[in-house]
């Protein structure tokens, strides 16, 4: 399971929670505007807008997770297991892959309005990367830095939904995510108030009472409404430093501890990296989960003209920083 996040300050932050229980080798890659980007079935893009995010480099091609493009617009794929609907070729759309999705998206548009109009006439075709790479189950978050969407190809055809908390999780589809969000509409930062009974006499007697009856679980629905309520109800000041840490904790809330998810024997989900990538700036934010440290990545340190892919490894293990 995974979640995925759009947060605003004075800059646009963008991440997710990838959560699995092992690694395809995944990199912080950068795409330079030269790097020829194919299509199975649809125009090549010989120049495009640079990219950087989390990816799997398989036969030189990057397979994205989440990225973000040059000019602020990010997009990330979630797995949603028994929904996702790929289609055959379509003579009058534009065919794209799932695994091509985020290079055709981010190559070439800057705003979730202009993304809007693409996905007017785009079908998402079935076509496997490769043998080893077949295609996943995914839907989709699309994000500039005022509004959000989702995307799901399901049974009936492509699905755009608008997004206005700037939340992803995986399982049902976002119509139910949402509405679903109705259940909750009593939570409150605030303390409780009683409607219960006159008769009867109650005590606050914690901080946080507001909010009994967040889920606290770690299932997709119930990390929709953690992550979501824990997002609306974020404040933090606007300084990068103070930006990126309660971006990371908001994931954070949503975080899955190694133990607490058996996905088959003796094999345990867990958030294998959290990534928030400052979209005005390029710069690719992560932690692992054994390191908690944030290591980053900078687009515009790369020669963005090239014509080759960049790929950092992710540093984990540790990074203690001992005082005496
Ligand atoms: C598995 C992950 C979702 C995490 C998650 O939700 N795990 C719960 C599993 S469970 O539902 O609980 O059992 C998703 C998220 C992004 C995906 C990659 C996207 C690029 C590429 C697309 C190609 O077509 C296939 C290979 C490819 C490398 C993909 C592999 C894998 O699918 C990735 C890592």
């Amino acid at each position: 399971m995974c979640t995925g996040l759009s947060y605003t300050t004075r800059d646009h932050y963008f991440g997710r929670n990838l959560d699995l229980e092992f690694s395809y080798n995944e990199t912080v890659t950068i795409t330079p505007r030269n790097f020829p980007f194919e299509f199975r079935k649809a125009a090549a893009l010989a120049t495009h807008h640079a990219i950087i995010g989390m990816a799997t480099i398989a036969d030189g091609y990057p397979l994205y997770y989440d990225a973000t493009n040059e000019k602020g617009l990010s997009m990330a794929g979630l797995n949603f297991p028994e929904n996702a609907d790929y289609k055959p070729e379509a003579v009058d759309k534009t065919n794209i892959t799932p695994f091509e999705f985020i290079p055709w998206i981010l190559g070439q548009f800057e705003t979730v309005d202009e993304v809007r109009a693409a996905l007017l006439s785009l079908n998402l075709v079935k076509i496997d990367f490769s043998d080893t790479f077949p295609l996943s189950p995914l839907h989709w978050i699309i994000s500039d830095r005022t509004t959000s969407i989702t995307v799901e190809s399901v049974k009936d055809g492509l699905r755009v939904y608008d997004n206005p908390v700037g939340v992803l999780t995986n399982n049902p589809t976002f119509d139910i995510q949402s509405f679903n969000l109705n259940n909750y509409m009593h939570l409150s930062r605030n303390p409780p108030e009683t409607n219960f009974s006159d008769e009867l006499e109650f005590d606050v007697y914690s901080r946080g009472m507001g909010a009994i009856g967040l889920p606290g679980d770690l299932s997709s629905a119930s990390r929709f409404v953690k992550a979501a309520f824990t997002k609306m109800n974020s404040v933090s000041g606007d300084s990068e430093s103070e930006s990126i840490s309660q971006f990371l904790q908001i994931l954070g809330s949503v975080a899955q501890q190694r133990g607490c998810v058996e996905v088959s024997p003796g094999k345990y989900e867990i958030t294998i990296y959290s990534s928030c990538c400052n979209t005005d700036k390029g710069v690719y934010y992560y932690t692992t989960y054994e390191n908690s440290q944030v290591s980053g990545v900078d687009m515009h340190k790369e020669d963005l003209d090239g014509n080759a892919l960049a790929a950092y490894p992710l540093v984990k293990g540790q990074q203690v920083h001992m005082q005496n």
